[in-house]
């Protein structure tokens, strides 16, 4: 039998225990791994180790593959109604908003989010996402078509059956959503494994799951290290469909896994280095709190990350004078993310510091200058300071390389066309976010820029009624939105003839 785990928080923040089944979650149960084996869970904001949970192997995925596969063909798939699938969504979306405090404190203690933050974003836009999609399982409707006099074909949008859905450790719980959503609505059962390093709330969210009453085996939660349980899903024959979030360099491997297997559907929302466009007239403070909630929210850990920051020459310097102050200002409010003063907490882990760290001492060795930060925060933990390079230019590793962490490279630009080339001088394509009171040029731009996702006047706000996803080597397919149903869905044509022959 699996253990527990309870984490007592006495925090300004949150104060209470938090119990956590610490197996993997197949087929309703919580159960130990076939070949046992553990994995420490670390807070970021000490270093040091919460707790350990069970990791999987193919084995495991194995066996969840199989519970998946009962349930769809027996309580979930075709044989549940769109209204009742709906129900359990909003009943799932309900659970977790009267836990909304604890849920919240689980992912700042292992992700070392701002617990204010991770209640109204993280926690918040995923009971959003959750509810969005309630409201869309009895509204999945195919079309009639007229083909002859005495024949018609209608089609229907059936789910793949089992989908696999791989989620990466920036935003455990949001990324969940936007994953379990649309497929439950659908009608799709799932095996779903969470970063190895962030588990806590994917298995936390299993018993919300159980109380909701989901059938056992419509979602299976198997922990695990990539290159064992992820590849496992990715290889799986007897799934249909892989979801993945996560770097466009295992990207590739999920799609070639695919290629090799089954040639199961994959859709992929990868990594980005995304431009943030500032023109001479544009409102300068509201500019300012964008640029920075654009690189610095979630300590520079987003995909649509604002990283290069290209200024018009009129603005640049005014810009960036206001610019260095918001910066500042979160500098010191670093720290502790359950102190209700803290703004910007630490990286994720170790391996995250080191490499953001990496890219900061690339930066200064490779000719750009630290305008501001440049080191780590405090001396336990893994606390970055927030950083901006001026002097950049568009062949440095820290203007083309995805750094994922609060580092801004910012750029002067002379005129519109020059900076829709450079910001288009890139292999991603996820996200752009422009800034002009010329709402004319602003949408003029946005169309230029090459991104599944533009913002102007505002950044990196993802809406959950609004498809997202990237060009280019950011992804394939679109979460989100009326659109991610059809990444779950597979379309049926029936042909019928009423005629005599
Ligand atoms: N486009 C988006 O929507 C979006 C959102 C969040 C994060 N991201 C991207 O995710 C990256 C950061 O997350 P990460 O470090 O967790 O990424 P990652 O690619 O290292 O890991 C993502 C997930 O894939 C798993 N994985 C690793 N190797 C695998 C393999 N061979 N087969 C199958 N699964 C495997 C990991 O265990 C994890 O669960 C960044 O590049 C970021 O831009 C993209």
């Amino acid at each position: 039998m699996p253990g527990t785990y309870t984490h007592k928080f006495d925090t300004p923040a949150y104060k209470g225990e938090v119990t956590i089944n610490t197996g993997l979650f197949i087929g309703g149960k919580w159960v130990d791994p076939v070949e046992g084996g553990t994995i420490d869970v670390v807070n970021p904001a000490t270093g040091k180790v919460i707790t350990a949970v069970s990791v999987g192997t193919k084995q495991d995925v194995d066996l969840a593959v199989d519970a998946a596969k009962k349930a769809y063909k027996t309580t979930w798939g075709l044989h549940c109604p769109g209204a009742q699938r709906g129900r359990l969504l909003n009943k799932l979306a309900d659970l977790l908003e009267q836990h909304l405090d604890e849920f919240a404190a689980l992912e700042a203690l292992d992700v070392g989010k701002v617990f204010v933050k991770a209640r109204v974003s993280d926690i918040g836009g995923t009971i959003a996402t959750l509810r969005y999609y309630a409201g869309w399982a009895d509204k999945v409707q195919g079309k009639t078509i007229e083909t002859r006099e005495t024949k018609f074909a209608y089609t229907r949008h059936e789910p793949y059956g089992v989908v696999g859905q791989i989620v990466p450790w920036n935003f455990p719980m949001a990324m969940m959503g936007w994953k379990i959503g649309p497929a439950l609505a659908t009608g799709n059962t799932i095996v779903l494994k969470p970063s190895e390093i962030t588990p806590l709330t994917a298995l936390k969210l299993s018993e919300l799951i159980i109380e909701a009453g989901f059938p056992p085996g419509v979602v299976n939660i198997v922990n695990g290290y990539g290159h064992t349980v992820g590849q496992a899903i990715t290889e799986h024959p007897l799934i249909e469909k892989v979801a993945f979030t996560g770097s466009t360099l295992v990207g590739r491997k999920v799609l070639k896994a695919s290629a090799e297997s089954n040639l199961k559907v994959v859709t992929l929302e990868l990594g980005g280095k995304s431009p943030t466009v500032i023109f001479d007239d544009a409102a300068l403070d509201q500019t300012v709190n964008w640029a920075a909630f654009g690189i610095f929210f979630n300590m520079g850990q987003a995909c649509t990350a604002g990283s290069r920051i290209f200024v018009q020459e009129g603005i640049y310097d005014a810009f960036l004078e206001k610019f260095t102050v918001v910066a500042k200002g979160l500098t010191q409010k670093t720290g502790d993310p359950f102190s209700p003063d803290t703004e910007h907490g630490p990286q994720v882990s170790q391996i995250q510091f080191d490499r953001v760290m990496g890219y900061i001492d690339e930066g200064k060795n490779g000719g750009a200058k630290v305008h501001l930060g440049g080191e780590r925060h405090g001396n336990e933990g893994f606390f970055i300071q927030p950083t901006i390079f001026t002097d950049c230019n568009l062949d440095m590793k820290i203007t083309h390389e995805e750094i994922f962490g609060p580092v801004a490279t910012i750029i002067k630009f002379k005129t519109e066309e020059e900076v829709i080339e450079m910001a288009n001088n890139t292999t991603y394509g996820l996200a752009c976010n422009v800034f002009t009171q010329n709402i004319s040029r602003g949408i003029r731009v946005a169309h230029a820029l090459e991104a599944g996702s533009a913002w102007v006047n505002n950044a990196q706000v993802p809406e959950v009624g609004v498809p997202f996803g990237g060009y280019k080597q950011s992804g394939i397919g679109r979460e989100l939105g009326e659109y991610a149903l059809d990444t779950y869905t597979q379309v049926k044509a029936v042909h019928i003839n009423i005629g005599p022959n």
